[in-house]
């Protein structure tokens, strides 16, 4: 068969920003890190962070942990495409070289909040898609956090305090997802992404290729 000058298999597309949120202990982390295992086309957005970290958590991979100066510092010079005060910590996203990659068909995903969520929205409708994840069960959701086994009693308490805040805006979202089983959460966000990438819009060599099938 002749090769054709542009393959159906190689388009071009705009990578996307793949944002997870979740009250915490819903699972977003677990589903975020099988997501980054298996697919070799979405790169993890490190956020900056002034909480401490919890134990296996590397400095650059998980997030970039800084102090309060550090972060003051960063939002004074501009650093952030958003940042938000969560859990009595700063949490931000850091320009780095996203919007370029974007172009080149990187995709990106980000494990921050609903404001977070809102902000990064705001900036980029074209490129956002946003994904919720919710627990089964409010017992449920307090059985994980605790058997994480990562936070005091303390924080555990003011977690559950902002589940049903933090679940409460679900519907600023454009899917929402379960998690019941891990397996099938995983499955469902899957699914998403691959759909989310087969958008017309993000396919940017359709143009040429459909040209070339017409011509
Ligand atoms: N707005 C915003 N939220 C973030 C960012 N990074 C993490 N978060 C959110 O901060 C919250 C607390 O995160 P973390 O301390 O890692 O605990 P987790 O809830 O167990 O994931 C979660 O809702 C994250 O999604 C960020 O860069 N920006
Ligand atoms: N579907 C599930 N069933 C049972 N345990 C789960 C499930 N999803 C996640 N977990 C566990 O619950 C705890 C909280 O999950 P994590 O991914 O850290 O949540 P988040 O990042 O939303 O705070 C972890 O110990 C994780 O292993």
């Amino acid at each position: 068969m002749a090769e054709s000058q542009t393959s159906s298999s190689t388009l071009a597309r705009r990578g996307l920003m793949f944002i997870l949120s979740s009250p915490s202990g819903a699972g977003k982390t677990t589903i975020s890190r099988m997501l980054l295992g298996a697919d070799d086309e979405i790169k993890l957005s490190v956020s900056v962070t002034t909480r401490p970290p919890r134990p296996g958590e590397v400095d650059g991979v998980h997030y970039y942990f800084v102090d309060e100066d550090e972060f003051d510092r960063m939002v004074e010079e501009d650093d952030f495409y958003e940042w938000a005060h969560v859990f009595g910590h700063r949490y931000g996203t850091p320009k780095g070289r996203i919007r370029n990659a974007l172009k080149e068909g990187q995709d990106f995903l980000f494990d921050i909040d609903w404001q977070g969520t809102q902000q990064l929205f705001q900036k980029d409708q074209q490129d956002v898609v946003r994904v919720f994840i919710l627990p089964p069960s409010i017992a449920e959701l307090e059985r994980r956090l605790r058997s994480r086994d990562t936070d005091s009693d303390e924080v555990i308490d003011a977690r559950m305090e902002r589940a049903r805040a933090e679940i409460s805006h679900w519907d600023a979202y454009d899917y929402v997802v379960i998690n019941e089983d891990v397996g099938g959460c995983f499955a469902k966000v899957r699914e998403i992404l691959d759909a989310e990438r087969m958008k017309r819009q993000r396919q940017t060599g359709l143009i040429p290729f459909v040209r070339e099938l017409m011509s």
